[in-house]
C-alpha cells in the first residue's frame, strides 16, 4: 500500500466543542509525528479568494521578463518583490549543493502594521518591509492582502490546535505569534524548453524554516513530493480548495524533534510534457514574531537544540539559499 498524506477536516475544530477540537488536535499530533505533512479541508477559506490571487499571479508571471524585473527589489537581499530564475537553491539551506531551482517567485509580507517602535525601529524594519507591487495586473496587491489576512486567521486557529496537540495550554503560542513575520511566496515553475542540469529541480530537497507552511498547490505534472521516514518519495496531491500543511524547522525545534520538519521537493515534469507544463503554488510561511525565542519544550537538560531567535533563524536560511552569483 503506498503511503498517502492524511486529510484532516478542520471544521469540527473551528465550529465544534472542546472535545471536537481535542480530537482534531490528536490527528495533527499523529501525522506530524509520522510525516510532518497533511492536507486540510473544512478550513473556511473560499475558492473564490484563492482563485483571485492565483489569477493575478498567473497574469503577472505571464508578462515578459523585462516587465517582471521592474518589480524586483533593487537590493537583491531584500525579501520582497519579483525574483527571476537562477536566484535561489532551496537545498543549500540543508547543506546540499545543486544548480539553481527552476522557478521564479514573488515574495511578499504583511501589507500594513502599526506605527509603533516594535515595527519601525531597531530590528523592526528588517522584518516589516513594504511590499512591491507592479502596475499590472491591477488589484494584485489587494488580492494578496486579502489572502494573507484570511490565512493569518486560519494560522491562529491552527496554532491553538498545535498547542493542544502538544499537550500545552491552548494559548501557549499566542504571544509568540501576535506580531508574526509570515511571508507569502508565489512560486511559478515555468515550462521547461531545455533539459534541466543534472540535479536541478523545480525546487530542490529542503525543509521549511518556520512554524506551519500552508500551501495551495496545483495537481499538474512536476509537483510536490515528500520523503517518508524510510526514504521513499511520495506525491502530495491536493484539490483546488484544499491546502497542504507541513511543519517547519522552528516547530520541530520547539517540539524537541517530536514532530518532523520533513524534506520535500518539487520535481520536474516528464520530458514528454515539459515544454508545456507550468505550475503555480502559493506558500504561506507562518513565522513567529522576530524576537520570539524558540526554546525546546522538553524537560531541563534534555533539549536537543540551543535556543534560537525566530528572525535570526530565517535570516540565516535566506542567506544560505541565495546563490552567490545572483
Ligand atoms: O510549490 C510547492 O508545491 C512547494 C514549494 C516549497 O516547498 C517551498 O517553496 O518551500
Ligand atoms: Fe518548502
Amino acid at each position: 500500500m503506498p503511503i498517502t498524506i492524511p486529510v484532516i477536516d478542520l471544521e469540527p475544530a473551528l465550529k465544534g466543542s472542546a472535545a471536537d477540537k481535542r480530537a482534531v488536535a490528536a490527528q495533527i499530533d499523529r501525522t506530524c509525528t509520522e510525516i510532518g505533512f497533511f492536507t486540510i479541508k473544512g478550513h473556511g477559506i473560499s475558492l473564490a479568494l484563492i482563485n483571485e490571487l492565483r489569477d493575478k499571479a498567473n497574469a503577472f508571471f505571464a508578462r515578459p521578463l523585462n516587465e517582471k524585473l521592474k518589480a524586483a527589489h533593487p537590493d537583491g537581499k531584500t525579501p520582497r518583490g519579483y525574483r527571476a530564475l537562477g536566484i535561489e537553491a532551496l537545498s543549500a539551506g540543508n547543506a546540499i549543493e545543486t544548480p539553481a531551482d527552476l522557478k521564479e517567485y514573488y515574495h511578499l509580507g504583511r501589507e500594513r502594521w502599526p506605527e509603533e517602535p516594535y515595527y519601525t525601529q531597531g530590528e523592526g524594519p528588517r522584518y516589516f518591509i513594504p511590499n512591491l507591487w507592479p502596475d499590472y495586473p491591477a488589484g494584485f496587491g489587494e488580492a494578496a492582502e486579502k489572502y494573507y489576512l484570511a490565512l493569518e486567521k486560519l494560522s491562529e486557529s491552527m496554532m491553538e490546535l498545535t498547542a493542544l496537540a502538544l499537550g500545552l495550554p491552548e494559548t501557549f503560542f499566542q504571544n509568540k505569534i501576535d506580531k508574526h513575520i509570515t511571508a507569502i511566496r508565489l512560486n511559478y515553475y515555468p515550462e521547461q524548453t531545455t533539459a534541466p542540469k543534472p540535479g536541478q529541480l523545480r525546487a530542490g530537497d529542503h525543509t521549511d524554516y518556520g512554524l506551519l507552511t500552508i500551501l495551495n498547490g496545483e495537481n499538474v505534472p512536476g509537483g510536490l513530493q515528500v520523503q517518508t521516514r524510510t526514504g521513499e518519495w511520495i506525491d502530495v496531491e491536493t484539490d483546488q480548495d484544499t491546502f497542504v500543511v507541513n511543519i517547519g524547522d522552528l516547530l520541530m525545534r520547539w517540539t524537541n524533534d517530536r514532530w518532523v520538519s520533513n524534506v520535500h521537493r518539487v520535481i520536474n515534469p516528464p520530458d514528454s510534457v515539459a515544454a508545456r507544463s507550468k505550475r503555480l503554488s502559493i506558500a504561506f510561511f507562518h513565522h513567529p514574531n522576530y524576537d520570539a525565542l524558540i526554546e525546546c519544550v522538553a524537560p531541563p537538560g534534555k533539549a536537543k537544540y540551543p535556543p534560537v531567535y525566530s528572525g535570526e533563524y530565517r535570516d540565516l536560511k535566506y542567506q544560505q539559499t541565495r546563490l552567490k552569483s545572483a
